[in-house]
């Protein structure tokens, strides 16, 4: 057995207490084989966690990592005139390798931040699978369909792509890769493609995630053409199962939030995307109540403006305390649950939590900083006080992606280059 020692750090354990302990890694299988106060022998490879907190790494429930060529590019917009007269016109210019680059960015981004997996949806998805099998995290990819202003050969192409895409890479990179089904949205997707390609998905084993409920003018001609509410009409298209996950759910009523809860479909909520882009704030500290399964997601680079879940977490619990008029409202423990395990069970990982057996994904937080100082509490640092760049070591699968800050596993600087080449180049073309 290979093993890695993380050493005298802080474990934040499943149930949120802490305690002074060594983890043991195996990593041939990359679980977690042993949490002690000290390890009874020597590791092959040990990583000091020493005035630290080793958390387990977070899980990015909702993400689009390419986009991060286009940070910065149109900001200040509304969903859909950011998406129409922006990124949909950008995005059309963009080429596999443009993908590429830009998903090694994003996950070069989300390693330096202690992520650790990561639910992606985009297109061009070979070359998303190529970078995360580099990067070595974890990520459960889709390839996003679109069905509007297409004809029906196109629209179906789309829709079979995402099917073959997800059926293809299912285990990929040693069984770091999941996927799923991924119809955009469900006004973005027409009922007729949703009817005949959700059985087939549903044949095939295969989870279905999609952008619901987002905004209000999203939910208007749903209930407008199908006299529903748009996750009453999802649930009629067999797209509400305990596997399934959206993101967003913004505008929910009460009655959606029981069928989320009923169905154990998870909700990734996307604090900073939906204050960013005026969407509206979800009724997070509700639908928790009700017995949904919530995690978070950063959503793109372009709506965020960065994929730091830390960032995240802390977004969550400042617009869920205001949108529940309540500062009890998602306390710092319910937040620090979606980061982790919270977003792992949306998205159908067995990741979010440090204990033997458990997938060894983790993150080594730096607690000797002014902004972690005193340490009163770690649960409300880490929802309320951490940063990004607190992030010591990364860790995946029982495998060192980052260590003391140095990413082993990405060339930091031939990726910013890569990046910035790329972004210049697509802006260009885009903006004719
Ligand atoms: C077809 S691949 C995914 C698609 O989603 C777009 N997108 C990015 N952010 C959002 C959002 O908040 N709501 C809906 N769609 C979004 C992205 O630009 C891709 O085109
Ligand atoms: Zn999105």
């Amino acid at each position: 057995m290979t093993t890695l020692a993380i050493t005298d750090g802080q474990v934040l354990r499943p149930d949120l207490t802490v305690t002074a302990a060594d983890v043991l890694v195996d990593q041939d299988t990359g679980e977690i084989r042993e949490i002690a106060p000290e390890l009874a022998a020597d590791a092959d490879e040990t990583l000091d966690a020493a005035g630290s907190l080793v958390t387990p790494g977070f899980v990015n429930g909702h993400c689009h990592v390419a986009m991060t060529l286009l940070r910065g590019y149109a900001d200040d917009k509304p969903l859909d005139a950011w998406l129409q007269e922006d990124i949909w016109p950008a995005e059309g210019e963009m080429t596999p390798e443009d993908v590429r680059v830009g998903a090694e960015l994003g996950l070069l981004e989300l390693i330096k931040s202690g992520t650790t997996a990561v639910a992606d949806m985009y297109f061009h998805v070979p070359e998303v699978a190529a970078a995360v099998e580099n990067a070595g995290i974890r990520a459960r990819l889709g390839h996003g369909i679109v069905t509007v202003g297409k004809d029906d050969e196109a629209a179906r192409e789309d829709a079979q792509t995402s099917l073959e895409i997800a059926r293809e890479y299912d285990g990929a990179a040693d069984g770091r890769i999941s996927t799923a089904f991924k119809p955009h949205s469900l006004t973005t997707v027409g009922s007729e493609y949703l009817e005949e390609f959700i059985p087939k998905a549903r044949e095939a084993g295969i989870p279905v995630h999609y952008h619901a409920n987002e905004t209000e003018a999203e939910v208007t001609p749903i209930v407008e053409e199908h006299g529903q509410r748009p996750l009453e009409y999802a649930a009629e298209q067999g797209m509400l199962e305990p596997e399934d996950f959206i993101a967003h759910g913004v505008h929910v009523d009460d009655r959606e939030i029981e069928l989320l809860a009923e169905a154990g479909t998870g909700v990734i909520h996307c604090p900073a995307s939906n204050m960013k882009l005026a969407s509206g704030m979800a009724p997070v500290e509700r639908m928790r109540e009700a017995g949904v399964t919530v995690g978070l997601g950063t959503d793109g680079a372009a709506s965020n403006n960065d994929l730091s879940m830390l960032d995240e977490a802390r977004d969550a619990a400042m617009l869920g305390k205001l949108a529940a008029d309540d500062a009890s409202a998602v306390p710092a423990e319910a937040v620090v649950q979606m980061l982790t395990a919270g977003s792992a069970d949306a998205i159908g990982l067995e990741s979010g939590r440090l204990e033997e057996g458990a997938p060894a994904d983790f993150a080594v937080i730096d607690l000797e900083q002014p902004h972690l100082t005193p340490p009163h509490d770690l649960v409300s640092h880490l929802a309320y006080a951490a940063a990004a760049s607190d992030v010591r070591h990364t860790v995946c699968d029982g495998r060192v992606l980052m260590r003391d800050r140095e990413v082993l596993t990405l060339d930091e600087r031939a990726v910013r280059e890569r990046a910035l080449e790329a972004a210049e180049t697509l802006a260009a073309r885009a903006d004719g």
